[in-house]
């Protein structure tokens, strides 16, 4: 339950709206009863008046007045039923959109070092599947329970000014309806409830996973060994849908039969005080019908109980990835960013895991501001690592890594950003215009320093081709550019966003010779004037710099 009621307090200040969607329920509830209540006085009231009196009179009876009451009636539920659907539901999106928000910014320190290890299809259903389901915690069962509790008072207090009897044999029923069954539902359906949400999960991720990795499953013709794990969670999925819907039939059948027997024990009960003379028959006739109606809305609670896991589960996914520690904390004390760019690690070693293998071991590296030096090494050696503690993306746990003389650590990530612009090996294009993934360098950038950018990174011949020019789509990941072209892109990024100090993580891996070459001669341009740490395994790339060192094994030695 710790879980919900963390997620109560985002709803505080939605809680005039959450209150007045309660009280238009509750306005529907009373209508709804009174409505139906009047409507079996009435009928049975005028059933009566036309049965002759034994000594010939005939009763008189006013049709005029229960009549517009029903009218009445009526037209309260009607409008408060939509006015209840439109403020709670309002309320709710507005709930989940603060959620969603609250959700997003909780991610962003988590990236990249703590969100590299999720998969992304789990984190898109934490981010989305999972927060919808908390709709369920005040439309189904809040809002729901609250008016049950309070028609469920009303009516009690009201049968109690007519006969004292009645109103306790209800109140028994009712506390077997509104707590015992839904409490015994609860039981039953947890685990059921939390099956669902933990195999909606896997699916929606292997779902994504197969769609992420279709050309690949198709050229190593893996996709049927793919599709059958996911049928296998499908199916997995389906039988505990079926069981939950099972468990959900035999909950609103209870709650009918018990709906059902509360009125043959009122119709009884009814019956004898209308022989005493205690209650006349069209009373007995409201009581009954006011009990049946108040009933249809204890009818949700069994349900909404049964699946309480099911919203529990995915309050307690987006929780728990939401108070991950980040991978770095930002400091308390926060230093000013130094004026100059000088990098210097001394003594730094670093690993991923606290059990896990020294990455980095005892590196120290300077370079003063303008340098230019390439790192080369067999792959896994910790070159990329490397570049990623210099970005701050993790802490060193031994050493430390200074700017212009103060440790990273001591400055606020956005600051030491804005001197870094990073390359990494696998630049992201978004899915939308060339022009769209250049911004991303300097989002001010004009049309004149966004063609310079063009020029310099070698795409002008290839947006002179394209008819919408640098307003072509590169579609999903850059899908619809090659990668010579996309890395191109992604330089251009890197020369508008015009940091002092550039970090380049193979810029040239994967591309022909000539490529290579045009890059490399673009990349010279951009870094005149700028520090520059390079990770290449392609000696074509030392010819941009002084120094070349070579990793092996987590050490740094300078060849
Ligand atoms: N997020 C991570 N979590 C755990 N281990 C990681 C992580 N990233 C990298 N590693 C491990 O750290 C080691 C160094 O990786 P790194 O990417 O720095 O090597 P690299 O020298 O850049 O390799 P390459 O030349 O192939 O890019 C590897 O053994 C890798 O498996």
């Amino acid at each position: 339950m710790k879980d919900l009621w963390f997620f109560l307090r985002l709803f505080k200040p939605y809680r005039l709206w959450l209150l007045a969607g309660l009280i238009l329920s509750l306005l529907t509830a009373l209508a709804s009863i009174a409505l139906l209540g009047l409507s079996g006085w009435f009928i049975c009231a005028a059933a009566v008046a036309g049965v002759l009196a034994p000594d010939g009179v005939a009763v008189t009876f006013n049709f005029m007045q229960p009549a517009a009451q029903i009218r009445a009636l009526a037209i309260i539920r009607t409008l408060a039923r939509y006015g209840e659907r439109l403020l709670t539901h309002e309320a709710t999106f507005r709930v989940l959109a603060k959620i969603r928000c609250w959700f997003f910014a909780k991610m962003i320190p988590l990236a990249p070092g703590r969100l590299a290890m999720q998969r992304s299809g789990d984190l898109l259903n934490r981010m989305t599947g999972d927060i919808d389901a908390l709709d369920a915690l005040y439309l189904r069962l809040l809002a729901p329970l609250a008016v049950a509790l309070l028609a469920s008072l009303a009516l009690t207090a009201f049968i109690g000014a007519y006969s004292p009897l009645l109103a306790t044999l209800l109140m028994g029923m009712l506390l077997i309806a509104a707590v015992f069954v839904p409490w015994l539902f609860n039981r039953l359906g947890n685990k059921g409830a939390e099956q669902e949400s933990e195999y909606t999960a896997e699916f929606k991720g292997r779902q994504i996973e197969i769609l992420q990795g279709f050309n690949d499953l198709s050229a190593f013709q893996a996709y049927n060994r793919f599709k059958d794990r996911l049928l296998t969670v499908s199916e997995k999925l389906l039988i505990v849908q079926a069981d939950n819907e099972r468990l959900a039939s035999l909950s609103a059948a209870s709650m009918q039969v018990l709906a059902q027997l509360t009125v043959i024990i009122m119709v009884i009960v009814g019956a004898s005080l209308m022989e005493r003379q205690t209650l006349s028959g069209p009373v007995v006739a409201l009581l009954v019908f006011a009990i049946l109606a108040l009933f249809e809305w204890l009818n949700p609670l069994a349900q909404a109980t049964q699946m309480l896991g099911k919203t529990r589960n995915a309050a307690r996914r987006i929780r728990t990835l939401a108070e991950s520690e980040p991978a770095i904390g930002e400091p308390s004390n926060a230093r000013p960013l130094p004026p100059g760019n000088r990098l210097a690690l001394e003594q730094v070693s670093f690993r991923y895991r606290q059990d896990g293998d020294w990455v980095l071991q005892h590196i120290d590296l300077s370079l003063a501001e303008g340098d230019k030096i390439a790192i080369s090494g067999p792959s896994g050696a910790g070159k990329s690592t490397l570049l990623h503690l210099l970005m701050r993306f993790f802490d060193p746990q031994q050493g430390r890594i200074l700017l212009d003389g103060v440790d990273i650590s001591q400055i606020r990530s956005e600051r030491l950003l804005s001197r870094m612009a990073l390359l990494s090996q696998r630049s992201h294009l978004f899915n939308g215009s060339i022009r769209d993934n250049l911004l991303l360098g300097d989002r001010e950038a004009d049309d004149g320093e966004l063609m310079d950018a063009i020029k310099l990174a070698g795409l002008s011949a290839m947006l002179s081709r394209l008819p919408a020019g640098i307003d072509t789509l590169v579609g999903e990941q850059g899908a619809k550019v090659s990668g010579g072209e996309a890395r191109r892109i992604a330089l251009a990024r890197v020369y508008l966003k015009n940091a002092p100090i550039l970090l380049l993580d193979e810029p040239t891996e994967g591309l022909d010779a000539e490529t290579e070459d045009d890059v490399l001669s673009a990349l010279q341009q951009i870094s005149e004037n700028k520090t520059l740490l390079m990770v290449t395994h392609r000696a074509a790339g030392f010819r941009l710099a002084q120094r070349v060192y070579r990793m092996e094994a987590g050490e740094l030695i300078e060849v």
